[in-house]
């Protein structure tokens, strides 16, 4: 058997195609969806994720600021552009791009920003939300994880979910969001002693490690659905994922791939909190 493969970039570009829609009807009544991306530093990998953002906010017909500081910039001054932008009427979203810094605190920042502007879903006041079952924004990458199960009409209650890896921006906001679609959610993480003896259990697998093959052919039930949050390079450089693609695609039922998924998806669910802020302060 060959598994279907979950085309995060088609479903991307899909996504995005409905909010340049939406965004120019929201900008014919004065309420152009904006959104500011901060970064701190020169990391390369950040410098190509913050561009793909702001180049996904220009297609969509979003107003979009790039505000690009050394890597000495203090956190007194990170702490006032973000109080700047709060205030900026032609803002709805503010990202800080991680990681920052060591010098600057990130959970102070994340916390500087307005709730109603954090359209990462960073905050402690956006996870609260997530966990109340209340309006908020979500995380992008479970967000963006959540729509990919949708657009291949997977029907979620009552089946068995892995989650493997539990950080406050993937792993537990996946958890949350499949438990509120009714699956059977376990996570999985560094102290869990046969991984595999998990995995073979899950109609569906989430992959959120960062590290390379941590999911294998042999773990993965026949037909199972297996999506690949990891972002890692191979001994070439390449860019791969968590999962062993080429031995794990023989047997699941469908299976993202690394670029091309998830990754893509991020970026969309970003815009679509974006829109939605800006619909919000539209009214
Ligand atoms: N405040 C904040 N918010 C984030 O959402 C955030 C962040 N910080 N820091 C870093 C991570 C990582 N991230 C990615 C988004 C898109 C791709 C993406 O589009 N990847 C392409 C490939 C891009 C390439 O070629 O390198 C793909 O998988 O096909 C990857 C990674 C967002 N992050």
């Amino acid at each position: 058997m060959t598994a279907q493969i979950i085309d995060g970039k088609a479903l991307s570009a899909k996504l995005r195609a409905d909010i340049a829609t939406a965004a120019a009807a929201l900008a014919d009544r004065g309420h152009r969806p904006g959104l500011a991306v901060i970064l701190v530093g020169d990391d390369p990998a950040s410098a190509v994720y913050v561009r793909n953002k702001v180049k996904a906010c220009e297609e969509a017909g979003f107003h979009s600021v790039l505000e690009r500081y050394e890597a000495s910039m203090s956190e007194a001054a990170l702490l006032a552009r973000i109080a700047a932008l709060n205030a900026d009427d032609s803002i709805h979203g503010i990202l800080v791009q991680m990681p920052l810094p060591k010098h600057i605190d990130a959970g102070k920042v994340v916390e500087a920003i307005s709730v109603a502007k954090d359209v990462d879903g960073y905050s402690v006041a956006s996870a609260g939300e997530l966990v109340a079952g209340l309006p908020g924004f979500r995380p992008c990458t479970p967000y963006g994880v959540m729509k990919m199960l949708e657009s291949i009409g997977a029907d979620l209650r009552g089946k068995h979910a892995v989650v493997i890896g539990r950080s406050a921006t993937v792993g537990k906001p996946m958890a949350l969001l499949l438990l509120a679609a009714n699956a059977t959610v376990t996570v999985c993480h560094s102290a869990t002693p046969d991984l595999g003896h998990h995995v073979r259990q899950a109609d569906i697998v989430v992959a959120a490690v960062g590290r390379r093959h941590i999911v294998t052919g042999d773990m993965v039930k026949p037909g199972a659905i297996v999506i690949d949050v990891g972002i890692n390079r191979d001994d070439e450089g390449k860019l791969c994922g968590d999962v062993d693609f080429d031995t794990a695609k023989d047997v699941a039922g469908w299976i993202s791939p690394v670029p091309g998924g998830v990754g893509p998806m991020t970026i969309a669910m970003l815009l679509q909190n974006t829109l939605e802020s800006a619909q919000r302060k539209a009214g």
